[in-house]
């Protein structure tokens, strides 16, 4: 199963981290940008292979020390067809070079619409008879905003070709408590919608004892990642908001279960454009290398507080 896969990775490779691909093109090295405009000209075609550049020398450098990676799909999809083709070979590219490849695309939508997500994004799509797999990525992260129905359409997937799924639960952005924290009754909307991924948790339990169906919660919000905790013990959390959204490993330490499993943290900026930091003294064509740097940094920090914790499952 999905979850059985991500949890063998993390011990193997003693790492809760998740690299997110995140590529801004104003930020990637220059000398990557110049070689492909001299080449295609100032086009989407070059974006396409800058980006390729980009994410290949970083998944190079990461794959051994991290169990995943999380591309954004905005970050290719803002560059049109060229920048969803530079997607979709750096998430076959990863997953050659064994990492779960997340998809961070937070889809979601009535129940027709939804299944067409999952197909394109989970499993496979017929033409005239034959299976083409469009991106098929290990897990997507889901928008659970229209209810059961669009995630029931997710989940006939993730058990259909053994995918997973990251429900949108409690978000790290500024405003997310705008609807999330809303009063339903006696519970948070976020709790309402902890309930729902507790119960799709259920039907897709690893032999790990977590589940394929796990959620997003931000590293940002530590209480409400306590809160969640307990509501949901066998959900995985995807945890994003460490590094430059302000998030520090005591941050996402309750998100963990008394095991040290339960949860895997994202950083994307932090890690990918690290050579540009301004206290790091790397060179611009040493930024694969910047990458793996932090992402080590990274992992050292959660598995040293995981330990002080008690929390440690290696
Ligand atoms: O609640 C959420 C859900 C998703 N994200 C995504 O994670 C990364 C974070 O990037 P950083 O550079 O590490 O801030 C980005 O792709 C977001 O879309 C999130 O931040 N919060």
């Amino acid at each position: 199963m999905f979850i059985d896969r991500l949890v063998r990775q993390i011990k193997e490779k003693r790492s809760n981290v998740v690299v997110g691909l995140d590529p801004r093109l104003e930020m990637i090295p220059r000398f990557i940008q110049e070689k492909y405009f001299q080449q295609y000209g100032k086009t989407l075609r070059a974006v396409e292979e800058i980006l390729w550049e980009f994410g290949k020398e970083i998944i190079d450098q990461v794959w051994d020390i991290v169990p995943a990676i999380k591309p954004q799909i905005a970050f290719y999809e803002q560059y049109g067809i060229e920048g969803m083709s530079a997607y979709r070979r750096i998430c076959q590219y990863g997953a050659q070079k064994g990492l779960l490849i997340i998809g961070d695309v937070k889809r979601g939508d009535i129940g027709t619409t939804s299944k067409a997500y999952a197909i394109g994004h989970l499993g496979k799509t017929q033409v005239e008879g034959e299976a083409f797999e469009a991106f098929s990525v290990d897990a997507v992260t889901v928008n659970p905003y229209l209810g059961d129905d669009c995630l029931k359409e997710f989940m006939e997937d993730i058990k259909e070709w053994d995918r997973g799924m990251f429900v949108l639960v409690k978000t790290s952005n500024p405003s997310s408590g705008q609807l999330q924290d809303l009063e339903a009754g006696s519970k948070k909307i976020y709790e309402v919608v902890a309930e729902m991924v507790s119960a799709w948790s259920s039907e897709t339990l690893g032999s790990c004892g977590y589940s394929s169906v796990g959620a997003v919660v931000g590293a940002t919000y530590p209480e409400q990642g306590e809160r969640l905790r307990a509501l949901m013990p066998r959900t995985y959390f995807l945890v994003p908001g460490y590094g430059a959204q302000g998030a520090k490993a005591e941050d996402i330490l309750p998100c963990f279960n008394e095991d040290g499993l339960g949860a895997i943290v994202n950083s994307s900026r932090d890690i990918i454009f690290a050579y540009a930091k301004k206290d790091q003294l790397w060179k611009e064509d040493q930024y694969g290398e910047a990458a793996r740097a932090a992402a080590l940094r990274m992992r050292e920090d959660i598995n040293n507080h995981l330990v002080q914790q008690g929390k440690c499952y290696w």
